[in-house]
């Protein structure tokens, strides 16, 4: 049997903790305990909510939730095998069998453990273990122990939310007189808003406060040079041939979001949807978001309800304004969210055909997928030891529904598609440049024949 980080055709090993010192190995000894002794001190701390809430049964639930996730940061911090999941939601089974394949993987000498196994999938673990403790404690299932660290970074970004909203009124309210290259520079602002939105989440910092501060759009020039492929042309380019094929054949564009974090980032994506749409640049944005609480601060329904709700009550002429657009997006189907459960389960993206056949053919249907995030990244390349310059086409390994662009800020060492000599270079300036969030990538591939990876 293979070994788990041989390379297969060509294709490297997975990103793993159990190289002493790398990323992966420092995420999984110090970031992952912190993250669980917090989620741990949460729900300490809302004992008395529980209480309230549901009497003696809610102490009893927050008790025996507590065992289960300070037995499971024991497995992790001593490195203990991977065990199966027990509850009997609908995609345990998946987790179970994707735990025995990488068992008969890793052959019979060695389990699949913390520390030994492909970080991508003990992290992502991790978060559905964190689930399974408050699932089997039936009073408190439901509880979203990240709840309060994504609606304090919503708050703590007010100002920046304000400004981004009055900015987008101000396109708005002219959209109808704007030429083409007037159009295309504002799609590029609010493309790299999105982008850059995702510095903040909350797992690369263990949930300590990382809300945007500073304007989102007067940062933009300066951040600019941080960009390190930019491929906001074929983004834009796609999406006008889109419109062009739609306006002879009757038919709508439609552009595909899948979400990273709530919070400030979270309004920057909607503000792009909502530029896409009032430019008639796209008719239909999907949203996709996460059915489960994930990664500390990602989107999930309640998130992203609660995000429009907040928008529409603020008390500010603007951002109010645009909140009820959204609402109405919503209400009238020019936007829909989505959630599947594949998108909580550890597989690299080009598993997705065969392990989420409907989730890959629901994906087809649009024109354009814009990928938010670190994490979608590493699940687009395999969160694999690429070699830099490899193509973005080849670490896809052949995933590519539709065209697709990553929208990223770089918080994990994979990065494909650069110059050659292009890494060389970052790694003399800046040794951490992977992982410290400073930089990010535009990113875009399309299968079609004339676009070249
Ligand atoms: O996907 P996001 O929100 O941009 O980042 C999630 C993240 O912070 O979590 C992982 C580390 O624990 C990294 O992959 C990544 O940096
Ligand atoms: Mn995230």
């Amino acid at each position: 049997m293979m070994a788990a980080d041989q390379t297969v055709h060509g294709v490297p090993p997975s990103l793993s903790a159990k190289v002493v010192g790398s990323f992966a190995y420092l995420t999984v000894r110090d970031r992952l305990p912190t993250i669980l002794t917090k989620v741990i001190d949460t729900i300490h701390r809302n004992k008395n909510k529980f209480f309230e809430e549901y009497g003696e049964e809610g102490i009893q639930a927050e008790k025996q939730t507590i065992g289960l996730l300070s037995k499971m940061r024991n497995e992790l911090q001593t490195d203990k095998p991977v065990i199966p999941l027990t509850d009997s939601l609908q995609d345990a089974e998946c987790w179970n069998q994707y735990l025995q394949k990488h068992q008969e993987l890793h052959g019979d000498q060695e389990s699949v453990s913390w520390f030994k196994s492909p970080w991508l999938y003990v992290e992502c673990y991790m978060y559905r273990r964190i689930h399974e403790a408050l699932w089997l404690n039936p009073p408190i299932s439901d509880y979203d122990v990240f709840n309060e660290g994504k609606t304090q970074s919503f708050f703590e970004s007010q100002q920046a939310v304000m400004t981004i909203c009055t900015h987008l009124e101000g396109v708005n309210s002219n959209i109808e007189n704007l030429s083409k290259n007037q159009l295309f520079e504002h799609f590029d602002k609010l493309l790299q808003v999105s982008l850059w939105g995702n510095k903040c989440d909350l797992s690369i910092s263990a949930g300590q406060d990382n809300s945007q501060k500073t304007s989102p759009i007067d940062s933009l020039v300066s951040l600019q040079p941080l960009i390190l492929v930019n491929d906001s042309n074929r983004v834009w380019s796609t999406l006008i041939s889109a419109q062009t094929h739609a306006r002879s054949e009757k038919t709508t564009v439609r552009v595909d979001i899948v979400l990273d974090n709530a919070g400030f980032e979270l309004v920057t994506d909607l503000v792009l949807a909502d530029f896409l749409v009032s430019s008639g640049l796209a008719h239909e944005v999907h949203f996709h978001g996460k059915s489960i609480p994930w990664f500390v601060s990602d989107v999930t329904a309640h998130d992203f309800q609660w995000t429009i709700q907040q928008t529409m009550a603020a008390n500010h002429k603007c951002m109010s304004k645009i909140g009820y657009q959204w609402k109405s997006h919503l209400k009238d189907g020019v936007w829909s969210y989505h959630d599947h459960p594949f998108w909580t389960q550890p597989h690299e993206f080009c598993d997705m055909a065969a392990d989420a056949p409907d989730l890959y053919a629901n994906l087809q249907g649009a024109d354009l997928v814009l990928f938010k995030g670190d994490l979608n990244y590493r699940k687009l390349v395999g969160d694999r030891d690429w070699d830099h310059t490899v193509g973005f086409g080849t670490a896809l390994q052949g995933f590519g529904p539709a065209p697709l662009c990553s929208l990223r800020t770089l918080k994990a060492n994979v990065q494909v598609g650069l110059q050659p000599g292009q890494a060389e270079k970052l790694t003399s300036l800046e040794p951490d440049w992977m992982t410290c969030g400073k930089y990010a990538v535009i990113q875009f591939y399309s299968s079609k024949a004339e676009q070249k990876d």
